[in-house]
């Protein structure tokens, strides 16, 4: 057992930089093969090539070295369900509660579960049946009844008012910000749809949010009863992704002198018994512990202070149910919580609650952002030219001197060029005219028309290249972490809470477990054309 930062071995110093690591710079690098690829330049000696992929990515400073434990939560984490097989099976356990239990009609039976639907950030709008994706100022800038787009108007007028300030939370609004919620959310969407064209068909005659508190409590009850994990312990590699990479990771970390420790809401016995793998986290092989969640033998119960006191701790039981933070500092050795590094899933449970309420520093694991970031490598070029402050000249149309129109002419990019036309005075300022004979006044006012029209024009284009780069990462929601040129609430939320956020769990031993983690400079509007 640790007992403080000062007993930690750096044995593992992959990046070479070690507590002093300033050299950590993102670049794009052509290799042996002829292939450009987002790397990082993580040593002095060359270049350690980590594919942007599986990059772990720096909010706020965090020096490994003063880490003394690492946690972690297990599902979504160190246990990487797939959704389109766990989720699948998840929709279709609830929709057997729905029709068998909760009276829902036996035609839900045949409905169908497209997985990738959903995505995390969503919020669902119980009352009117509504799914929102909205940005960091809670500004909705996606909204679907059921599958059905709102109209721009409908969108403004039922969410547009700056004088609501709706908090969009429980307990009209449900979050999905755990990969565990997509098929609820999918079913609710189906549900909506199915109320709506089926009047009278759903049981009572339930509005929106009795609907979505049936699916809940019907999810819900699939958790407790049974039903996923029976079928998960069945068949683990159709829901779970072997990742052989773990074992290392948590071998590499305890090598270097951490405690690991897991503190999780799952109980999944085989990780632990397969291979003997319950050395890996301050739990004794033998105990059987974990297993007797499930047998119902009594876990030990770390209860509180007032009824265990501190002294009584068994040391040789290492699995305790319930408990609180002060123990677990207590019997890892921790002195201060910001010794403690938790890596979990779950935007709030696990990281928004260990960053606000323990002190712990958090590591966010998105397995969405794989994907996402190679795909915004892909298409970055396109990204730039759509960014509304490419600039490139500014001319003026001038009448008999005085400037009477201002013609912007913005982003050239390979080989395109856009002219984005703004009017100053603008047409309808009558004094534009002021001084001018009828000719001229002709002549200009032709001109303003022309220049108003290709505005409009590269208005409409600039949308259509802006939705159809967001649609390239999702077809509904676009880029999980943007809407618009905003951060969604949902990148917000990770920008606040996760120290640092990665696809997964085991990108930890792709760096050195002293890497001093630095975020990116931060920009004011004001500072980012001069310094970005
Ligand atoms: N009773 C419910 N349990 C749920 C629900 N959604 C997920 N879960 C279970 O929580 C744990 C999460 O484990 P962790 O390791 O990530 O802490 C896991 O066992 C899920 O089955 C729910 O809606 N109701
Ligand atoms: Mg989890």
């Amino acid at each position: 057992m640790l007992s403080g930062a000062n007993q930690l071995r750096a044995n593992y110093r992959m990046d070479g930089a070690g507590v002093d690591d300033k050299t950590s710079l993102f670049q794009s690098v052509t290799f042996s093969d002829g292939v450009q690829e987002p790397c990082i330049w993580s040593s002095p000696g060359g270049i350690h090539k980590i594919n942007i992929g599986k990059r772990i990515f720096c909010n706020r400073s965090l020096n490994m070295t003063s880490i003394v434990a690492v946690g972690f939560d297990m599902d979504y984490t160190l246990a990487q369900y797939k959704p389109e097989t766990f989720e699948s099976l998840a929709y279709e356990g609830t929709i057997r509660k729905l029709v068998y239990d909760l009276g829902y009609p036996p035609m839900l039976l045949e409905w169908t579960f497209d997985w990738k639907y959903m995505v995390r950030g969503l919020v669902l709008d119980k009352k009117r049946g509504n799914i929102l994706k909205m940005d960091r100022h809670k500004y909705v800038k996606v909204a679907y009844h059921g599958f059905r787009e709102l109209s721009k108007e409908d969108k403004v007028a039922t969410y547009g008012s700056t004088l609501i300030r709706d908090a969009f939370d429980e307990p009209d609004y449900a979050l999905i910000d755990t990969l565990f919620s997509l098929a609820e959310a999918y079913l609710f969407a189906q549900l909506v749809d199915f109320k709506d064209n089926n009047p009278g068909k759903i049981p009572g005659d339930a509005g929106y949010s009795r609907m979505y508190k049936d699916v809940r409590a019907a999810v819900d009850l699939c958790h407790r009863d049974g039903t996923l994990k029976q079928m998960v312990a069945k068949d683990p590699k159709r829901y779970i992704n072997e990742d052989t990479s773990i074992v290392p990771m948590l071998k590499m970390l305890r090598d270097s002198g951490r405690s690991t420790f897991l503190v999780t809401n799952s109980a999944k016995p085989s990780f632990f018994h397969d291979e003997n793998r319950a050395h890996l986290f301050e739990v004794e092989p033998e105990s059987g512990m974990l297993l007797n969640t499930d047998n119902g033998t009594p876990m030990p119960q770390v209860g509180g202070a007032l009824r265990l006191p501190l002294k009584s701790l068994n040391k040789s039981c290492k699995v305790f149910q319930g408990g609180n933070v002060g123990h677990l500092h207590k019997l890892l050795g921790i002195e201060s919580s910001s010794q403690v590094l938790y890596v979990g899933d779950h935007i709030y449970g696990d990281i928004l609650r260990s960053k606000k309420v323990l002190g712990w520093r958090t590591m966010l694991v998105v397995p969405e952002l794989e994907k996402e970031v190679e795909f915004l490598w892909e298409c970055r070029g396109t990204r730039k030219y759509l960014n509304p402050c490419g600039l490139t000249s500014i001319n003026c149309l001038e009448v008999h001197g005085d400037v009477r129109a201002i013609r912007i002419l913005t982003v050239t990019y390979e080989n395109y060029t856009v002219k984005h036309w703004l009017l100053f005075p603008n047409e309808n300022d009558v004094s534009v005219f002021e001084g001018l004979n009828g000719d001229e006044k002709e002549k200009l006012s032709s001109e303003l028309e022309k220049l108003e029209s290709q505005r409009e024009k590269v208005r409409l284009s600039h949308q259509q290249s802006q939705r159809e780069c967001h649609q390239k990462f999702h077809k509904v929601w676009g880029q999980l972490m943007k809407t618009g040129y905003q951060n969604s609430r949902f990148a917000h939320q990770v920008e606040r809470f996760a120290c640092l956020y990665t696809s997964q769990v085991t990108n930890l031993s792709l760096y050195s477990p002293d890497k001093y983690y630095r975020p990116s400079e931060d920009f004011m509007p004001h500072e980012f054309d001069i310094l970005a």
